[in-house]
C-alpha cells in the first residue's frame, strides 16, 4: 500500500500499516473499544489477528489516521414503488458516489462533528450530553450483529431534542435535509458507540445528487454505518485475500446498519438502495417479511446496458412518494396488488433476460425496453410520475432512440433511456432542419438541455462499499481542508485517487 506507516491505534506502533492484522485493515480504535466496557462490540473473526495493545499512558496515544469510506449512488432498472409492498426490483450501482472522511481528534474534546457541505449541514455535539443512558438501557441496547428492522420509538424520542438543534434557523426544506441526515447519523452512533468515543469529524463529500431517485441517501448511510462499525471494531477487512463467507458477513453487517439509516430518512424503506449501494454490481431484491432479512441475488455479470440518465431537475421526496403509493393501497387494495403482481412479473421476466444467455442481442434489448415502458405505465397508475417526466418521455419517444421509465421515487427526480442498439452513434450524422448534421441522439441531448433537464453520465455496476485506510492517496494524506475545498465531481474524485491509486481502495469482495 502507498502512503506513510500508520501509528496504529493506541499507542501501538506496528511493523506495517496492517491493523487487525489486514492490509487496509480497520480503522477501529483499540482505544474505543475498550472504552466500551464490554467485549460484544469485538468482531468474532478479529481477535486472534489482532495485536493486543499495552496499556500506557494515554496522553501519549496518538490518533488513529484518518480514513474514508465511500459508496455508491444506484438507479432501479425495474420495480420501484411494488419493491416496498413485498414485490422483486432489480437495481445496479452506479459510478457515483459518496465518500466519508473520518478525522479522529483528541479525547480531550468530546466532541463530534458533521460537516456535510452537499447540503450545508455542519453541526457539532457535545458527546457526553448526548442520551446515553437511554440508548445503552438494558432493555433497548443493541449490538452491531442485531438485525434491526423497525426504530425503536423511545430512542428516537430521546434523540429528539439533540436533533432539534440542528440548523434551527433554516428554511423547512433544508432544515428537514439536516435534520433526516443529522438523526441517521445519530440513531447509528449512539447505537453503535459509547459514551467515551473517541471524539472525531465526519466530513462527506457526494458525486451523487441529492433527492433526485439515485440513492444519495442509501450511500451516505452505507458510508455512515461502515465507518461507525470499523471505529468500533466490528468489522474484519476489508483485505484482498479475505475468505469470501467473511467478506459477506462483513457486507451484510453494513447492510443492517445502513437500513436502519434509511428508516430514519425515508420511513418506510424496503431495503433495495442500501443492498445495492452495499454491494455494488445490480442485485435482485425481495423483502417478503420485515422481520428477516431479504432474499438478495447479486448479479455480478449484470450486461453494461447502453442507457441514458436524465434528471428532470424537480425536486421530489421519496417519503412522500412511499407515502402517496401506501395511501393508494389503503383506499384501492386490490387494484394496487394487481399493479404490484404486474410489475413484479416485469421485474422477474427482465431477470430471466440480463442473466440468460445473450443478454446484449437486439431482440434483448428490445424486450428490456418495452417492459421499462410498460414498467412506467404501471408506475403512472400509481400516481407517481410528473408533468416533467412525461415531457422527457415524449421528447425520448418522438426522437425514436430508445425506451424510458423514471427511476427512484418518481414525483421528479430522474428517468433511464435503455437506448436501442440500432442507434446511430453520435458521431453519425444526418441532416436536419436547420442545415446542422446531427444524430437524433445529439438532437435530443440538445432538446433536453434546452428544456432544463440535466445529464449524467455514469456507468452501471461496480464495486460497493469501500475503505481508503489511511486517506493516503500516492503517497500524500487527504486531510479535512482539502476534502473540504475541492470543487465539483472532478476534483473530488480526482483528490480521494480512485483513478490514480486504484490499489490503495479495498472492497470486501465474496
Ligand atoms: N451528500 C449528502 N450530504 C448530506 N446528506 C445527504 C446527502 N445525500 C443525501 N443526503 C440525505 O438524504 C436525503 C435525501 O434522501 P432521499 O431518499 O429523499 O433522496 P435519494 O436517496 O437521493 O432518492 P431515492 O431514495 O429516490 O433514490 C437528504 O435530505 C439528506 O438528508
Ligand atoms: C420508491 C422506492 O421503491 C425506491 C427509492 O429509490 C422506495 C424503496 O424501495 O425504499
Amino acid at each position: 500500500m502507498n502512503g506513510p506507516r500508520s501509528n496504529g491505534v493506541n499507542g501501538q506502533s506496528h511493523a506495517s500499516p496492517k491493523v487487525n492484522g489486514h492490509a487496509n485493515g480497520t480503522a477501529a480504535s483499540r482505544d474505543h473499544q475498550d472504552t466500551q466496557g464490554s467485549s460484544e462490540n469485538e468482531s468474532p473473526s478479529t481477535p486472534s489477528r489482532m495485536p493486543r495493545p499495552v496499556h500506557g499512558r494515554k496522553e501519549s496515544n496518538p490518533l488513529a489516521p484518518p480514513f474514508i469510506v465511500s459508496a455508491p449512488g444506484k438507479t432501479i432498472v425495474y420495480g420501484e414503488h411494488a419493491v416496498v409492498h413485498g414485490k422483486a426490483a432489480i437495481a445496479a450501482a452506479i459510478s457515483l458516489r459518496s465518500y466519508l472522511l473520518c478525522t479522529t481528534l483528541s479525547k480531550s474534546k468530546r466532541t463530534l462533528s458533521l460537516r456535510f457541505p452537499d447540503i450545508g449541514l455542519d453541526h457539532t455535539w457535545h458527546i457526553p450530553d448526548l442520551p446515553w443512558a437511554a440508548f445503552k438501557h438494558p432493555s433497548r441496547r443493541k449490538k452491531y450483529y442485531d438485525l434491526v428492522t423497525s426504530l425503536d420509538q423511545e430512542l428516537v424520542d430521546a434523540m429528539q431534542p439533540h436533533i432539534a438543534t440542528v440548523s434551527p434557523k433554516a428554511k423547512e426544506q433544508v432544515q428537514q435535509r439536516h435534520q433526516q441526515a443529522a438523526s441517521a447519523f445519530l440513531y447509528l452512533f449512539m447505537s453503535l458507540g459509547s459514551e467515551s468515543s473517541s471524539s472525531c469529524t465526519y466530513a462527506l463529500r457526494s458525486t451523487v445528487p441529492v433527492g433526485v431517485g439515485l440513492g444519495s441517501s442509501a450511500s451516505i448511510c452505507v458510508c455512515i454505518s461502515t465507518a461507525l462499525l470499523l471505529q468500533c471494531r466490528a468489522l474484519a477487512g476489508p483485505h484482498p485475500d479475505q475468505m469470501s463467507k467473511e467478506a459477506e458477513d462483513q457486507l451484510e453487517r453494513i447492510n443492517r446498519w445502513a437500513f436502519v439509516g434509511e428508516l430514519l430518512i425515508h420511513g418506510n424503506p424496503s431495503g433495495v438502495d442500501n443492498t445495492v449501494a452495499t454491494n455494488g454490481h445490480a442485485v435482485l431484491f425481495q423483502r417478503h417479511d420485515y422481520r428477516k432479512p431479504p432474499a438478495v441475488e447479486i448479479l455480478r455479470n449484470f450486461p453494461e446496458l447502453p442507457l441514458l440518465l436524465i434528471d428532470t431537475c424537480q425536486a421530489k421526496s421519496t417519503a412522500a412518494e412511499v407515502a402517496k403509493v401506501g395511501n393508494l393501497k389503503a383506499a384501492h387494495p386490490a387494484v394496487t396488488g394487481y399493479v404490484f403482481d404486474a410489475i413484479d412479473s416485469i421485474t422477474r421476466s427482465a431477470h430471466d433476460i440480463v442473466t440468460g444467455d445473450d443478454p446484449g442481442s437486439e431482440e434483448s434489448i428490445a424486450h428490456l425496453g418495452e417492459l421499462m415502458s410498460v414498467n412506467h405505465g404501471l408506475l403512472i397508475g400509481l400516481g407517481v410520475s410528473h408533468p416533467r417526466l412525461e415531457r422527457l418521455r415524449y421528447l425520448v419517444n418522438e426522437s425514436g432512440v430508445g425506451w424510458t421509465k423514471l427511476t427512484g421515487a418518481g414525483g421528479g427526480g430522474c428517468a433511464i433511456t435503455l437506448l436501442k442498439p440500432s442507434q446511430p452513434s453520435p458521431s453519425s450524422t444526418h441532416t436536419n432542419g436547420d442545415g446542422t448534421h446531427r444524430s437524433a441522439l445529439q438532437e435530443l441531448e440538445r432538446q433536453l438541455k434546452s428544456e432544463g433537464f440535466a445529464k449524467y453520465e455514469t456507468t452501471l455496476g461496480g464495486d460497493g462499499v469501500g475503505v481508503l485506510y489511511p486517506a493516503v492517496i500516492n503517497g500524500k494524506e487527504i486531510d479535512q481542508d482539502m476534502f473540504l475545498d475541492v470543487e465539483g465531481r472532478e476534483g473530488v474524485e480526482e483528490l480521494v485517487g480512485g483513478k490514480r491509486d486504484r490499489d490503495a481502495w479495498t472492497y470486501w469482495r465474496p
